[in-house]
């Protein structure tokens, strides 16, 4: 088996930090059908194993599309998917899936599952294909609905939850899944303030228990609170990738959005006007 370890040093908060990779973009390209035009060209792009990164970019041009790839959902028409230094395509549908879980921009549901039996489905990479989960799958689920504040939901009938507290569910349906990479597609769109404090605080609380976590979001606030790495994407290319601190200058995001945008200090926080 191919095997490669990368290593790279990121400045975070003032400390060094020296990480390899967990995820490796490797001149990735791809397109939804053939001989249509490039949705990614030619992506570099390493996620440094423990990092929180964000990825920021206008509408349609392939945040969605890169997390389906390292998901192993679509294929890349060129170039290489490193999961910890292993080659994607070597690695089982089971091992993937207790490498990692996504949080999807909509879920659809089709079962009128209780909250509980739907977020045991996240269980499911660890059960063989007859057995059913046992006490410990049921003690991790209850867990993760704990630390996204849902366990008084677990009876409840998923079908009648409230958009926000669906989402809070998926979200504890991919923590059940125990991954050491998290990928999230714009996990906060639907909520209120307070859920909103709630997953920042989350995503916060996973990191430090160092669990590597890929984000997409709209929201650059969240990225300067939370990231420790950015990713900005224009049209299927990396724009920049790097430091959260280097990231959101008012020429690069209105270069970003073709829209004049204005990064300022205010009372001692980076915040993006436009
Ligand atoms: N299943 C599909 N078949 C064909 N084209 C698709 C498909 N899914 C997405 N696309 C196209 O691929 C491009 C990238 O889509 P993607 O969803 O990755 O963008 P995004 O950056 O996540 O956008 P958003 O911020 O709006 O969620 C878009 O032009 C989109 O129309």
């Amino acid at each position: 088996m191919v095997r490669e370890t990368r290593v790279s040093r990121y400045i975070f908060k003032g400390k060094i930090l020296t990480e390899h990779s967990l995820l490796r973009f490797d001149h990735i390209s791809f397109a939804y059908r053939p001989k249509h035009s490039l949705v990614l060209q030619g992506v570099q792009l390493e996620i440094p194993a423990g990092s929180l990164t964000t990825i920021l970019g206008p509408n349609g041009v392939g945040k969605s599309t890169l997390l389906f790839l390292a998901l192993g959902w679509l294929r890349p028409l060129h170039g290489h998917i490193w999961l910890d230094g292993r080659p994607q395509h070597e690695c089982t549908r089971r091992e993937m899936g207790q490498f990692m879980s996504l949080v999807p921009q909509q879920e659809q549901l089709t079962f009128a599952y209780s909250v509980l039996e739907y977020i045991l489905l996240g269980r499911a990479p660890y059960l063989s294909s007859l057995s059913a989960p046992g006490a410990e799958d049921y003690a991790i689920a209850l867990e993760a609905l704990q630390q996204v504040g849902m366990e008084d939901f677990a009876q409840r009938n998923i079908m009648e939850l409230s958009g926000g507290e669906r989402q809070m569910v998926v979200i504890a349906r991919a923590l059940t899944q125990q991954p050491r990479l998290l990928l999230l597609d714009e996990p906060t769109t639907h909520l209120d303030l307070h859920n909103k404090a709630q997953v920042r605080n989350l995503l916060h609380r996973l990191q430090q228990q160092g669990v590597t976590i890929l984000m997409t979001t709209h929201e650059p606030e969240l990225a300067v609170d939370l990231a420790s790495h950015v990713v900005l994407m224009q049209q299927g290319r990396i724009l920049y990738a790097g430091t959260t601190e280097n990231a959101f200058t008012s020429e690069r995001l209105s270069q970003l959005y073709h829209s004049p945008v204005q990064v300022a200090q205010i009372a001692g926080r980076q915040v993006v006007l436009w």
